[in-house]
């Protein structure tokens, strides 16, 4: 019997760090719940993403992601913090008075509870056709304690003046119709319960939202800091609180410390919220805000309406990179260069049979692959439903089998080798990449198959062929073969003119002893001037090779193919 060895403690402290304790809510709902429909989106790659790069964005790159975001309709966007900077302020002008912001989008702006910024923020409005005004404060002890050095009542008196300072500031300098109002109990995550509520009630007193009039509760985990499960419990706890829950929308605002931004996200999203908060793939401050574009793919991949469009998503990852200067990752979810690759045997084996079966499938129904409900072995969902293609899906390495490879010969060039073919020539690229490390390109796999199966001429190469038979007889073959680099006439007969081929140049002194073991073909492709492939197994003296031909003439192709096992044999 194996025993395995007992691991070891860490020698990390791991004893400074205190366990989240969870809310007491045994009879949650959440659990129970699917996602059915998409939340309210809003994009603050302008602002949380913004304010988290190591260069923050130009106007111009400001403006690129502002058009993308619209683009892709979103119809909620945070634009940036007008009082921060003159960047920032001068932004939101560009927005507003160049006309760029559709009738259906609302953009937002955030403003720390000062008076002073709330005017500023306020100012940079005027003239917008619709908008949010978005104000935090923190409420968490920690912050409480150090940061404010204030009492809960203080701090709830910033939110509440903070609102007040914000609707004077509206119906001074503003349209009061077209104006909604955003607010964030800023580290809701860390923060008592029963607090964060008392506070949000005083502000929703305020705001005294109404039918046409809502008030946005935002509650941010500013800091993630438990299991995903934990953040789903406090939002429906927080949500049965509320007294106006009609009028109030419960957004979310999730920031990704533990990695877990999106389960907590989804976990919420059933436990009651009609809106989320986040950046294109997952950009924003330290880990980043949760990722909308992995969000909107899991909806996808579920059968539900996304209600953003990503059927180019290598085109958002682009302007993505442009606008932020930062890579996606090789391996982001859905996005990533690397995520529709399989690079091990068993993986592509399976990814060709399912692509093969779909196919198989949409023929029989008269219909494209594209309205088929998507099955296929390892991928999540149709990489065409992102605007990439199937050539990205297998790729070669020493990790890789007879499937990749085969998968790579049809895909690019239509030759669809015969079983036993696929795992002779695999072995041929295994050596390859063996002997060489990294991976094979497909024009790599060609050059290689190419030099294997169809450039050799030594000892063998065809010149011309000419075949009779008539009814009963068998049939003869007359063929102009270079021999060595010398031009030699054969004669054979025999059943079908492979067979007469073979025996003629056994004939030869050669003393090829070829025999054939099995034999397949098709066409490469369709009409008059169309090629066709032939793949012949052969014995040739104790070892078996494969040849393959191409050529316009299906007979010539197979005696390619003959020729193509010999020359192989002779090395
Ligand atoms: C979780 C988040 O992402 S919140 C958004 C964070 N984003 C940003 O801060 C980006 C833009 N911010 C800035 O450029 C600057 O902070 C400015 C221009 C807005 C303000 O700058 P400054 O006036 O220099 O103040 P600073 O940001 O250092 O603020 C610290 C002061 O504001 C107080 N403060 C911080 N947040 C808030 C708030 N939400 N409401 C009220 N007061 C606040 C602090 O307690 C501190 O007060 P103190 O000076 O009395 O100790
Ligand atoms: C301003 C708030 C919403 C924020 O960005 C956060 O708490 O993470
Ligand atoms: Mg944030």
């Amino acid at each position: 019997m194996t025993t395995i060895p007992p691991q070891q403690p860490s020698p990390m402290p791991f004893g400074r760090y205190r366990p989240f304790a969870p809310i007491d809510l045994p009879d949650r709902t959440w659990p129970s719940k699917t996602i059915t429909a998409a939340p309210r989106w809003l994009s603050t790659d302008l602002r949380d993403g913004n304010q988290a790069l190591i260069d923050p964005m130009s106007p111009a790159r400001k403006m690129a992601m502002f058009e993308l975001l619209v683009k892709m309709g979103y119809k909620e966007i945070e634009v940036g913090f007008p009082s921060a900077s003159e960047t920032d302020f001068s932004f939101v002008r560009q927005l507003i008075e160049g006309d760029h912001i559709p009738d259906d989008v609302t953009i937002s702006v955030l403003t720390q509870a000062r008076e002073d910024l709330i005017e500023r923020s306020v100012q940079s409005l005027v003239g917008v056709p619709r908008a949010n005004i978005h104000l935090y404060n923190a409420l968490a002890p920690l912050f409480r304690r150090v940061v404010f050095r204030a009492s809960k009542d203080e701090i709830k008196d910033i939110a509440v003046r903070g609102t007040q300072a914000v609707l004077k500031g509206i119906e001074s300098y503003l349209d009061t119709t077209v104006i909604g109002y955003e607010y964030s109990p800023e580290i809701f995550t860390s923060t008592e319960l029963p607090f964060s509520v008392e506070v949000c009630e005083a502000v929703t007193d305020v705001w005294q939202p109404e039918d046409g009039r809502e008030i946005i509760l935002n509650l941010p985990a500013t800091v993630e800091v438990a299991t995903p499960n934990v953040y789903a419990d406090q939002i429906e706890w927080f949500g049965r609180q509320l007294t106006r829950r009609e009028n109030t929308v419960i957004s979310l605002h999730p920031h990704n410390d533990r990695g877990t931004a999106v389960a907590a996200t989804e976990l919420a999203m059933m436990a009651g919220a009609d809106r989320v908060e986040g950046c294109l793939f997952g950009h924003g401050e330290r880990t980043g805000n949760v990722d909308l574009v992995t969000l909107a793919m899991n909806l996808f991949s579920q059968g539900v309406d996304p209600q953003v469009d990503l059927s180019d998503i290598d085109e958002v990852r682009r302007t993505v990179e442009y606008c932020t200067n930062l890579p996606v990752h090789p391996r982001h979810p859905y996005a990533g260069d690397l995520v529709y690759t399989a690079f091990s045997g068993s993986h592509q084996d399976a990814i060709k049979k399912g692509l093969e079966d779909l196919e198989r499938q949409a023929a029989e129904q008269g219909v494209p692959v594209g309205q088929l409900p998507w099955e296929a072995p390892y991928l999540p969902i149709d990489p065409h439903d992102v605007g990439r293609t199937y050539e990205a899906v297998i790729r070669v390495n020493s990790q890789s089998g007879k499937g990749g490879v085969a998968y790579i010969l049809k895909a690019e060039h239509k030759l669809d080798l015969p079983r036993r073919a696929q795992i002779e020539f695999s072995r041929v690229v295994q050596e390859r990449t063996d002997a060489e490390g990294g991976e094979m390109t497909p024009d790599e796999i060609w050059s290689v198959f190419r030099a294997e199966y169809l450039d050799r001429e030594v000892p063998l190469k065809l010149n011309s062929v000419h075949t009779s038979s008539a009814a009963g007889e068998k049939d003869a073959l007359d063929v102009n073969v270079y021999v060595d680099g010398e031009l030699t006439s054969l004669h054979g007969e025999g059943n079908g003119p492979l067979s007469a081929f073979v025996g003629a140049i056994n004939g030869l002194p050669h003393e090829l002893d070829v025999r054939v073991l099995d034999y397949a073909e098709h066409a490469l492709s369709a009409g008059g001037d169309a090629l066709a492939a032939a793949y012949v197994e052969c014995l040739v003296r104790d070892s078996v090779y494969w040849g393959v031909g191409v050529d316009a003439n299906i007979v010539t192709a197979s005696l390619k193919a003959v020729i193509s096992a010999v020359n192989r044999a002779a090395g």
